[in-house]
């Protein structure tokens, strides 16, 4: 049954569990036929099991050709690339491929193929017999968002594009590799679309913990998603590799200053994360239920609105009081409007969502996009008050 429900965003959840493997480069090049220099040149880096890096530098310095070379769609011209213990350099391209998952820009699904089909891909390839696989296809349509029984027989064109970005993420995660490689995966979506992917993202890694790889051309996505953040100059050399916060406070060059851009002091404000607000109690109810009984508990909490949560126990609308006065059943109705955050929304994402959605408010998700409360726009400038000020002193 609905009853209110209380924020989860508490200190005492469980750290989050790793199952990626740390990946190592040494002296790692690439020389493309025909270039005077190296496209990647002798790239020396070690990425912790578990953690997200980001790759940011300038169009043409390296990031995409230094990702390729991880699962070996480009064959390095020198050096060694080490996932965990084991030499990809030595393995074959075809296997190894099938132990890293890859999101790239739009999803790049079969057209001609289903959803379930295009995230069963991997597993069928490696001889999962059909029950598992469907089983698979359906836990991992659940943990990015989408309802298998919605989803799971459409063609990606009868998708949103960020719905396509979802799938695109669901398929590299099939037969649960330790590596992820994205490269600008959710460049091609619209920024309110792509700050949902980036919290869905955040979400699922606090839950699997996988190694990410991840190029993007947007220093705030980098410093949104990015454990640490790598800053490459031309021939992909490593200018800065450090965590965001250290990255920002410290720029190693006057070329990573410039890179930042000159808002670095705001930028500040996209390290704070809803997670650190104190989110507000609401009152739930599900579909199908009594929409007297769930208007009583409404008021008797002093609540103006309540949240109805589908069937899994999803936000999917929040009507006034007086609007569910006029009700028999909570309806099943989707809000396609409802302004939505995750518990890693930066401050800036969260105020974009109101605005975007003319509201006061939003209702925020945390795991499995449930209900963990609700962020209200007083909150959020208090908040951003407060950052500004300490960043300021
Ligand atoms: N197949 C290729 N043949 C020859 N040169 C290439 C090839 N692919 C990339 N390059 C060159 O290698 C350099 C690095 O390209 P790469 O795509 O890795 O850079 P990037 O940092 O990912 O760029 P962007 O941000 O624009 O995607 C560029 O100078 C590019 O022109």
């Amino acid at each position: 049954m609905s009853e209110t429900t209380t924020p989860t965003n508490d200190p005492t959840t469980p750290a989050r569990q790793v199952s990626g493997v740390s990946i190592r480069l040494d002296g790692v090049t690439k020389r493309y036929p025909g270039q005077d220099r190296p496209a990647v040149d002798e790239v020396s880096l070690e990425i912790p099991a578990g953690e997200t890096v980001m790759f940011v530098g300038p169009s043409g310095c390296g990031k995409t050709t230094l990702l390729k070379m991880l699962n070996r769609l480009i064959e390095p011209t020198g050096g060694t690339i080490h996932l965990g213990d084991e030499d990809v350099t030595r393995q074959d391209p075809d296997q190894l491929r099938r132990r890293i998952g890859y999101v790239i820009q739009a999803g790049g699904l079969f057209p001609h193929m289903t959803v379930g089909t295009n995230v069963g891909m991997v597993p069928r390839m490696l001889g999962w017999d059909k029950e598992r696989v469907t089983a698979r296809i359906d836990e991992l349509l659940d943990l990015v968002g989408l309802d298998p029984e919605v989803y799971r027989d459409r063609y990606p064109k009868e998708l949103s594009g960020g719905q396509q970005q979802r799938v695109g993420v669901a398929r590299a995660l099939a037969a649960d590799p330790p590596v992820l490689l994205m490269d600008e995966p959710f460049g091609a979506v619209d920024p309110i679309t792509r700050q949902r992917l980036q919290d869905e993202l955040l979400r699922i890694q606090e839950e699997l913990g996988k190694t990410i790889v991840f190029v993007t051309h947007d220093f705030d996505e980098a410093v949104k998603l990015g454990d640490k953040i790598v800053v490459f100059d031309v021939g992909a050399r490593v200018v800065q590799y450090d965590t965001p916060e250290a990255i920002l406070a410290d720029p190693a060059e006057e070329y990573v200053a410039d890179f930042i851009g000159a808002g670095a002091t705001l930028k500040q404000l996209t390290l704070t994360r809803v997670n650190s607000l104190e989110l507000r109690p609401v009152t739930t109810a599900s579909v199908g239920d009594d929409a007297a009984e769930a208007l009583a508990r409404a008021r008797a909490a002093g609540d103006e609105y309540l949240v109805v949560l589908d069937r899994r126990g999803r936000p999917i609308s929040w009507p006034t009081t007086a609007e569910v006065s006029r009700m028999q059943q909570i309806p099943a109705t989707v809000d396609e409007k409802l302004p939505v955050v995750g518990l890693g929304s930066t401050l800036n994402d969260a105020l974009d969502t109101m605005l975007a959605a003319s509201q006061g408010g939003a209702v925020v998700l945390g795991r499995r996009d449930g209900l963990a409360g609700i962020v209200s726009i007083e909150t959020i400038m208090a908040a951003i008050q407060r950052a500004r000020s300490e960043v300021a002193g």
